[in-house]
């Protein structure tokens, strides 16, 4: 008689926080942890990323969950995708790689696969990646108490954008993540002309003043007064607004835009990205906390294809209504950016 468990398929799954770095490190990190032909599933709280693809992922090998989380209200569809998906000859695939949403628990979406009656004996859950920002704002080494729950159920942390801190401050973390969780395999993401991921060997635990890893809870701060990664609906107060951007919107003056608008929202935004399409391709603008990143670009992949763009905001206390009016004045051309 065969053994179901060994035909269950690998997967790895993604997690970290809004704009950490996971889709930038995808389809380099499944061809690091063994897997020559992954299938990706990418979810996202807000609309669909219509060129995520554009980084590299063919698009039949990619399935978009876009419009909430697979830890809380998006888990039937993701159980739908996946069974699907199993259903699939062993070799049009060799694992399944989900991207969860940045605000996903990890420890949900780990407890709906292993209760679930079916795909818990169809896939095996082979790495728990966690993908930890180095560029986020928070001093070297405190750790927050949603990253030190993350750390220690990963397989893998990668340390993402440590071409954008110090050397010292890398190795602080590191050594910082190695104390949390010994046995967790390090790599490290950074941006040299392309983006770039590699192993990294643990460094030594004993430079790090263990004391000083944990940051205390900051009530005032609305991450850190969020009930906790174990708590499924921790993010069901989180605003995620989703506009249109009609083909030709000026990049430039949507980046000014959103320059003001953080500024201006000061703590309340956690992430922004934007797809803008115009007669040269479409370029993509991301916003993570109060930074923003050059944008990237590239051309349309198919003659004749010429889509509206999209703007997603995500963050606390948002006002839709005003705005969604500042931003349509923007795109008539009726505002100048800054107004
Ligand atoms: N400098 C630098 N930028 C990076 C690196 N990794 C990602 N970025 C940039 O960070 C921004 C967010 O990256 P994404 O890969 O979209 O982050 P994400 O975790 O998939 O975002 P969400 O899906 O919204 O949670 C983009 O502008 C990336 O180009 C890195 O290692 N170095």
């Amino acid at each position: 008689m065969t053994d179901s468990r060994s035909l269950s398929r690998p997967l790895i799954i993604l997690t970290g926080d809004l704009g950490s770095g996971k889709t930038s490190g995808l389809p380099l990190l499944a061809k690091l942890l063994g897997s020559q032909r992954p299938h990706f599933i990418v979810n996202e709280v807000g609309a669909a990323n219509k060129f995520v693809g554009a980084f590299g992922v063919p698009s039949a090998r990619l399935s978009l969950l876009p419009g909430g989380c697979i830890c809380c209200e998006k888990q039937s569809e993701l159980g739908d995708l996946l069974a699907v998906l199993v259903e699939h000859p062993q070799s049009e695939f060799d694992a399944i790689v989900l991207e969860s949403s940045g605000l996903a628990d990890p420890a949900a979406i780990l407890r709906f696969i292993s209760l679930h009656p079916k795909l818990n004996h169809q896939l095996k859950v082979s790495s728990l990646v966690y993908f930890l920002d180095a560029a986020s704002g928070r001093p070297p080494i405190p750790l927050r108490h949603q990253d030190l729950t993350s750390l220690a159920v990963a397989d893998v942390c990668v340390l993402a954008k440590t071409d954008m801190i110090e050397t010292i401050d890398r190795d602080a973390i590191l050594a910082a993540v190695a104390n949390v969780n010994a046995t967790v395999a390090l790599f490290e993401q950074r941006r040299e002309t392309d983006i770039v991921l590699a192993r990294v060997q643990g460094p030594r635990v004993d430079q790090v003043d263990t004391s000083k890893i944990v940051a205390k809870p900051d009530p005032s701060s609305p991450a850190d007064n969020q009930t906790g990664p174990s708590e499924t609906a921790n993010h069901a107060h989180v605003d995620v607004l989703n506009f249109d951007l009609p083909f030709g919107t000026s990049w430039l003056a949507l980046s000014t835009w959103l320059i003001a608008l953080l500024h201006q929202q000061d703590t309340g935004i956690l992430r922004v990205k934007a797809a803008i399409t115009n007669s040269g391709g479409w370029v993509s603008l991301n916003g993570v906390g109060h930074t923003v990143f050059p944008p990237d670009n590239a051309e349309f992949t198919h003659e004749g294809n010429r889509p509206d763009g999209t703007l997603v905001i995500i963050g606390f206390g948002l006002s839709e209504q005003k705005i969604s009016r500042s931003l349509r004045l923007l795109v008539s051309g009726k505002i100048s950016p800054t107004s």
